[in-house]
């Protein structure tokens, strides 16, 4: 309830890491994924372990800084610059008269262990249970020493060694919005993916801690604020209990809505001064233009994001929620490929899982499965026909395996086909089914070659995420939910890159 005037996202905090063992993939280059984090302590310390991959993937987009690495000061402003564009603006520097009160957040509910106080409980004064605003969290982990080091990701030609920070979420000592004033709303927008009823709950659960008494939800992402047939609903401990037991949205999801600057005279109308924003990339383009339309019009409005993609691709994040529950689920449709492959002579399986321009799901759920023996991804370029095409590796695979099956994201080879096999737009830009056409070019394949094929095609696409968040997405969620209302962490726009 911090220095909220500003959209920002909501970090998955406060877990604290307690090792940091990085794997790498063979398959994206742009992006890889590394290291899982633990927790030692339910609602600790921060700290986050950077993807390498993410990070490098920052540096590579056109629009990055250029580094004149014969300044002698090179590493200093890097260093500075990075520190600029993730800091988060305060409310004062808005509102520069804004009066902090204590924090409404009570300090005895994060009770410390009795044994360290054997004379019994310290008073508040003796025992400091709030987030220091100056905190900070180092993101990278591992100093590569060279450039040749296995998987090294460099700034610089030496790789030298550059400490980036972020701020750490949590709640702070002095907050800047008496709770009995606060109208919050909470809006989940783009598409579904598990663990938003989670997030939802634990955002009530922790503003109704704060004090907080009107809180609604949005109905059917930023639609709800133009359509007059949808009125808000109210949100409660007792509303959002269980909720998180099923999947979905309980206020329901969309995509398009009115304009920006509709959605800030309706909340105005509203009196709403605080809106949780849950969404993907699109969705934080609107918080993040409702946030400047409410700083233009110089209203006190807090604009949270916490950012929701089942796809796993934003930058800098080791994992977003319902990206582990949509790979687990993804196991019983390969394994139900792999079965039917390996049960018919000659079988081929092919699956398609989510990922319109990024291929986690694909990887994490092939590398799990063990299953799979060709993963197409978006990130790597590859040829269908050809001595060193998909299907030539085929081949070999039914001569010398007996059977194969292929897991294809979404998105995967775009550029290598035709528009015979479009996905419908669904409001994106339309995409060629790289599903479809090797399934098709799979069966003429080995008509031509003479040899016998049985094809089968799986395509659980909306089941692995219309389903309700595992224990460890769980847990994630309960993090974000309530590290949105303690404190906002990072700006969005460097963030996103869907
Ligand atoms: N650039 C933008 N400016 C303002 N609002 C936007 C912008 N882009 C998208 N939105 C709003 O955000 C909503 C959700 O965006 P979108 O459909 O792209 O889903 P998303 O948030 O990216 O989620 P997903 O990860 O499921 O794709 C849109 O319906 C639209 O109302
Ligand atoms: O069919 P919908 O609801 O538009 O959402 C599907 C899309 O959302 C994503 O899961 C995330 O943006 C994509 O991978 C997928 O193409
Ligand atoms: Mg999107």
């Amino acid at each position: 309830m911090e220095s909220l005037s500003r959209a920002s996202i909501a970090n998955p905090g406060t877990l604290s890491p307690t090792s940091s063992s990085a794997s790498y993939f063979l398959f994206p280059r742009r992006f890889r994924l590394s290291n899982g984090f633990s927790s030692s302590s339910a609602f600790g310390n921060l700290r986050r372990i950077v993807s390498r991959g993410r990070v490098r993937a920052e540096i590579e987009k056109p629009n990055a800084p250029v580094i004149d690495f014969s300044d002698p000061e090179w590493r200093i402003k890097y260093q500075k610059d990075f520190e600029l564009r993730f800091n988060i603006p305060h409310i004062t520097d808005v509102f520069p008269d804004a009066k902090p009160i204590p924090s409404t957040f009570c300090l005895r509910m994060r009770t410390p262990v009795s044994e360290d106080f054997a004379g019994g409980y310290p008073s508040d004064e003796e025992w400091h249970g709030y987030i220091n605003n100056n905190d900070r969290v180092l993101l990278k982990t591992i100093n590569f020493a060279s450039p040749n080091s296995a998987g090294a990701v460099c700034i610089d030609p030496d790789c030298t060694w550059v400490e980036q920070w972020v701020h750490r979420a949590g709640p702070r000592e002095k907050i800047y919005f008496k709770p009995e004033e606060v109208k919050a709303a909470i809006v989940t927008c783009g598409g579904l993916c598990p663990g938003l009823n989670d997030v939802i709950r634990q955002v009530v659960i922790t503003l109704e801690i704060y004090g907080v008494k009107s809180i609604v939800g949005i109905p059917f992402g930023y639609r709800g604020f133009s359509n007059s047939d949808l009125s808000e609903m109210p949100l409660s401990r007792k509303v959002v209990q269980n909720i998180h037991l099923s999947g979905g949205s309980l206020l329901g999801v969309s995509r398009g809505g009115p304009s920006v600057s509709d959605i800030v005279d309706r909340m105005q109308e509203k009196g709403i001064n605080m809106i949780f924003v849950l969404g993907g990339n699109g969705t934080h383009a609107g918080a993040n233009a409702i946030h400047e339309e409410c700083r233009k019009r110089k209203l006190k409005v807090a604009v949270v994001g916490v950012p929701k993609t089942i796809d796993n691709d934003i930058l800098l994040m080791d994992k977003t929620f319902g990206f582990d529950t949509a790979v687990e689920e993804a196991q019983r449709a390969i394994n139900s490929a792999y079965i039917e492959a390996h049960s018919a002579y000659h079988g081929v399986g092919i699956v398609k899982l989510m990922g319109r321009h990024s291929g986690f799901i694909a990887m994490h759920a092939s590398l799990a499965s063990g299953q799979i023996d060709i993963c197409l991804i978006p990130e790597v370029p590859f040829q269908l026909h050809g001595p060193h095409g998909v299907l030539t590796h085929l081949k070999y695979l039914i001569e010398t395996k007996g059977s194969a099956v292929v897991c294809v994201a979404e998105g995967a080879g775009q550029v290598i086909l035709t528009t015979n096999f479009c996905v419908p737009s669904r409001g994106f830009n339309a995409l060629s089914s790289l599903f479809q056409e090797l399934s098709v070019s799979t069966k003429k394949y080995f008509r031509e070659i003479g040899v016998h094929a049985d094809v089968k095609y799986i395509d659980p696409t909306y089941m692995i995420r219309a389903c309700r968040a595992n224990a460890s997405d769980g847990i994630l969620c309960a993090v974000l939910g309530q590290n949105a209302v303690s404190f906002p962490l990072i700006p969005l726009s460097p963030l996103c890159q869907g």
